[in-house]
């Protein structure tokens, strides 16, 4: 049954768990005063379209159903999820909560985005206090995994386990902080390096750009796939973390931190901000930025897949997760057609300056699609550890139409000849019923270990002419064996 997330508060955050929900399959209601909260919903979705599905490697759920409703009481019926993301005032959260558990499904998981209050505060005179629990995201929340879980002794280890399910089902991290504080773990950081920047410019030491630099140009990226500790204890050498300590820790007397000190947001210091901020990103409107920023995330993150590393990896769970039943084995097969081979979105980073899929990724996509028809008929992890598998020969792809980032799409294999170790594919690449391309491949079975053809084992033989059999009636493919032609 689908499920169903209501969504307190519609600006940037929740418009980013309402995008996480819905292209996870759940059914969203939004309550929002704003009458701009349709649109701006709309316009995190696109972004969230365009790069979520991507981020997996197999297909998302349908999108649930998304809905607007004029009462918070309206809005809760019949959500499992409740997530308030009302401005971070904490009277305010405490009369949505208020409002809401008279409504809402007693069971329903109330979680706060809020960035600072601790959930004991949050819970102070609830009707329900066991119901609420922070779960603070991080920006674009349709992206990044971590979710800060915080609850108080006053919420059941079951209701924790519930929650950290509920999260993990839609792709999230969620990191139990077992102790609450103010501002969680990740905003301590922030705040601190926020306060140092401001520092920094206040005293003329460096610009807004200037310190993007030094972040993004450096440990930005290095945190990006280690974070703190382990960076620091490679950074001590062979020694490790004691010998990094060593030496960095007398630093720690010097005034290498301004941390205690706040500056004083006074007129004069927000529109210098404001000014070089402009300066240094004012010609890209917020929407490019948040494109931009996405089409980067994006990239990493699929680089941290490819290494099973960080959040990669949670990436990579959340498909093995989304995985049973994607696509069909051998038995589900119906062998008389040609076999869906691969079903997935295009990832922003497969497209080009053309605003369309690269040509390369059509490539990557068939290659996929090859690999997975090798698996169907045996030539699987396991039977390549044993020495055999194939080498691809030769390629012929045929670019029909366009595709762009976030399309749906899927590719379906014919088997044009397999015997002894020759096999021969045809595969064509669908959005819905529009062909967008055809790759034909041929491949010979090699031994590993002379690296020369052979032979492929029995049970790969007959899989090969089990499909050939049932494949007999289908029309031999338009464009199979086709050639570039000389120019006339
Ligand atoms: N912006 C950020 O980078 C992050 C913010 N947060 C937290 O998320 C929460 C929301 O922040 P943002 O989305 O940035 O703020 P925002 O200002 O973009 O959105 C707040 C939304 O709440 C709506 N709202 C106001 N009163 C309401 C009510 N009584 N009932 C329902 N909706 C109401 C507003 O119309 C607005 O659309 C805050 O607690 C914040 O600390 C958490 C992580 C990151
Ligand atoms: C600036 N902030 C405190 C609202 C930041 C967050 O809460 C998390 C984030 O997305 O950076």
């Amino acid at each position: 049954m689908t499920k169903t997330a209501a969504i307190i508060g519609g600006g940037v955050i929740g418009g980013g768990w309402a995008a996480r929900f819905l292209l996870n399959g759940w059914d969203v209601r939004v309550f929002d005063p704003d009458p701009e909260a349709e649109r701006k919903i709309g316009e995190v979705l696109d972004n969230a379209r365009r790069s979520l599905p991507g981020l997996s490697d197999v297909l998302l759920p349908s999108e649930g159903a998304l809905t607007f409703h004029d009462d918070l009481t309206d809005a809760v019926q019949g959500a499992i999820w409740i997530q308030e993301s009302v401005p971070e005032r904490l009277d305010l959260k405490l009369k949505v909560y208020k409002s809401l558990q008279e409504a809402c499904n007693p069971e329903a998981i109330i979680g706060s985005s809020t960035s600072g209050f601790k959930p004991s505060e949050l819970q102070e005179g609830a009707l329900r206090p066991e119901q609420i629990v922070v779960t603070h995201p991080f920006n674009p929340v349709y992206l990044l995994p971590l979710i800060e879980l915080v609850p108080t002794n006053k919420n059941t280890p079951e209701m924790v386990d519930r929650a950290k399910d509920l999260l993990k089902s839609v792709g999230f991290f969620p990191l139990h902080v077992k102790k609450e504080i103010d501002a969680h773990i990740a905003d301590r950081f922030l705040e601190a390096v926020w306060r140092e920047a401001l520092w920094l410019v206040k005293d003329g030491i460096a610009t807004t750009e200037e310190i993007d630099e030094a972040i993004r140009m450096g440990f930005g990226i290095r945190w990006a796939q280690m974070g703190l500790f382990e960076t620091y204890r490679v950074a001590g050498g062979e020694a490790g973390m004691r010998h990094f300590m060593a030496q960095f820790g007398p630093a720690l007397q010097w005034p290498w931190t301004k941390l205690m000190d706040v500056p004083e947001f006074t007129d004069e210091l927000v529109d210098m901000i404001a000014d070089q901020s402009d300066a240094q990103s004012g010609m890209h409107s917020i929407r490019e930025l948040e494109r931009i920023r996405d089409n980067n995330l994006v990239g990493m993150m699929r680089a941290l897949k490819a290494q099973n590393y960080g959040a990669g990896a949670v990436l990579n769970q959340h498909d093995v997760a989304l995985k049973p039943g994607a696509l069909p084995t051998m038995d589900q097969a119906d062998l008389s057609q040609p076999i869906l081979t691969l079903a997935r979105a295009v990832p922003l980073d497969w497209t080009d300056y053309n605003g369309h899929m690269n040509e390369a990724r059509y490539l990557e996509a068939f290659a996929a699609a090859t690999d997975r028809f090798m698996e169907i008929m045996g030539c699987d992890a396991d039977y390549i550890a044993s020495g055999g598998s194939y080498f691809t020969a030769e390629n012929h792809i045929r670019y029909i139409d366009e595709v762009h980032a976030g399309a749906k799409i899927e590719v379906r294999t014919q088997l044009l000849l397999g015997q002894g170790k020759k096999l021969h594919v045809f595969h064509s690449m669908y959005e819905g019923d529009k062909l967008l391309a055809t790759g034909e491949s041929f491949l010979l079975h090699v031994s590993l270990e002379t690296r020369r053809p052979s032979a492929p084992s029995a049970e790969i033989e007959d899989a090969m002419a089990r499909i050939a059999e049932a494949q007999t009636g289908l029309p031999y493919p338009e464009g199979a064996g086709a050639a570039i032609r000389k120019p006339a």
